[in-house]
């Protein structure tokens, strides 16, 4: 490596940078760990947890349910991703034997919350209301094990689904063939071929054929966990077809290979150009990420650890042996673009270095537009609110 990110002291009352953060929404290094919190629903005690009701915190972060059977990897997916905890701790994870929700508030693009279903607990028992839980949801990620028997969790599935749909045709259905790590390349091939045709049977059966099922082959092992994670998230972002021409502009104008435009916290790509994306290429992106925070963890605080290993400044060159260099810039606070570049193209560093200039200006524009809407539905939403008498009858006082 040439060069490791520089850590300048971080500007103060920058409100550009509050928008920033308000839209992207993701939080620190810092206090990813502690912004996750348990819950449980059969005690309701969360009330700092998202608002099903609440339309507004599904218009500004789309929310992901986590269904699946007990012990099919639902806790370790989401330690991994978005707690850096290594695939091997999680063997170390203590299972829970009544519904649980826990929430991850942490990522750019998503409130994500966690249900674990254990069998007893059905879509019939009244005390269960699935419909708030399924109105405002963006993606329903259901898992399940490969390498156990999959049968009731197919039926699982089934009913979580058909349920879902009626609630809210909208939803997003990613089915995730979970821990594919045990399995053989042709074991792998002829259980996804299984499942999907099974689960789509069944939806058949119900005269439900309308309903789109997506399946990823994962494991917490390798990047696939993280590659599946980012197509259901890039689904939810409405912006999506913007970062991509954007990133179409850039690249060909600066001579780049790939750019990928990264989440840093989950290492889950939000967008990306048009040319295909390679399995090794993503890799080698997740573990720059990897290299940069860590060094900036350990050389980029101050002395008494205050700061924050992301900011501004920070940036990153990393010379492959194969005449590649990879390149990392700061876009938000949250977010990084990281490019391959042929060593020659980057000869012209300057070309590239003012065309990113361009790209993270157009990048903060899009999100401006969109924070704007928000505010406004924002705004209306809290006139309507005070419009509403008060439950004893009184009126509220005018704005
Ligand atoms: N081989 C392999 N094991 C995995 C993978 N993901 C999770 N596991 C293991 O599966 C077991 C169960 O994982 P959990 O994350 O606790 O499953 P869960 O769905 O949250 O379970 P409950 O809390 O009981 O609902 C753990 O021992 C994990 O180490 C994977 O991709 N591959």
């Amino acid at each position: 490596m040439s060069q490791v990110p520089r850590k300048l002291p971080q500007e103060e009352g920058d409100e550009e940078e509050e928008e920033e953060e308000e839209i992207v929404g993701l939080a620190g290094y810092a206090d990813g760990a502690e912004s996750f919190s348990d819950g449980d629903a059969e005690s309701g005690g969360d009330e700092a947890f998202l608002d099903f009701n609440d339309p507004f915190s599904t218009e500004v972060k789309p929310r992901i349910l986590l269904m699946g059977l007990r012990r099919s990897g639902k806790s370790s997916i989401q330690k991994v991703v978005f707690h850096k905890m290594s695939p091997n701790e999680t063997l170390f994870l203590e299972s829970t034997n009544k519904i649980c929700r826990e929430d991850v508030s942490n990522s750019s693009f998503v409130n994500f919350q966690i249900w674990d279903f254990p069998g007893q607990i059905d879509f019939f028992d009244p005390t269960f209301d699935y419909e708030m839980i399924f109105r405002g949801t963006g993606a329903l990620i259901f898992v399940i094990d490969s390498q156990d028997d999959y049968m009731e969790a197919l039926a699982r599935l089934h009913l979580t689904v058909t349920r879902a749909y009626k609630v809210n045709p909208d939803i997003n259905f990613e089915i995730f063939i979970h821990k594919v790590d045990g399995l053989s390349d042709d074991h792998k091939i002829e259980t996804q071929r299984d499942i999907h045709q099974r689960a789509n049977d069944d939806l058949a059966d119900a005269g439900l054929e309308k309903i789109h099922l997506s399946f990823y082959l994962t494991s917490i092992y390798d990047h696939s966990i993280f590659e599946a994670f980012s197509k259901v998230v890039q689904k939810l972002i409405p912006q999506l077809p913007t970062l991509e021409n954007l990133l179409n502009i850039f690249i060909s104008n600066s001579g780049i290979e790939k750019a990928f435009l990264f989440d840093v916290v989950s290492k889950i790509y939000i967008a990306t150009d048009s040319t295909p994306v390679d399995m090794q290429t993503y890799e080698l992106c997740c573990d720059m990420i990897d290299v940069v925070i860590d060094i900036s963890c350990i050389y980029g605080l101050k002395d008494d650890g205050t700061g924050t290993p992301y900011d501004k400044e920070s940036m990153a060159i990393i010379k492959l042996n194969n005449t590649t260099v990879l390149y990392l810039k700061e876009v938000t606070k949250f977010l990084a673009l990281v490019c391959f570049v042929r060593e020659e193209s980057f000869e012209r560093k300057g070309l590239i270095d003012y065309n990113f200039h361009c790209f993270r200006k157009a990048i903060q524009e899009v999100f401006e537009v969109r924070m704007k809407v928000v505010r406004s539905r924002k705004h209306q939403s809290h006139v309507q609110k005070n419009k509403r008498p008060t439950p004893n009858g009184t009126p509220r006082m005018p704005l």
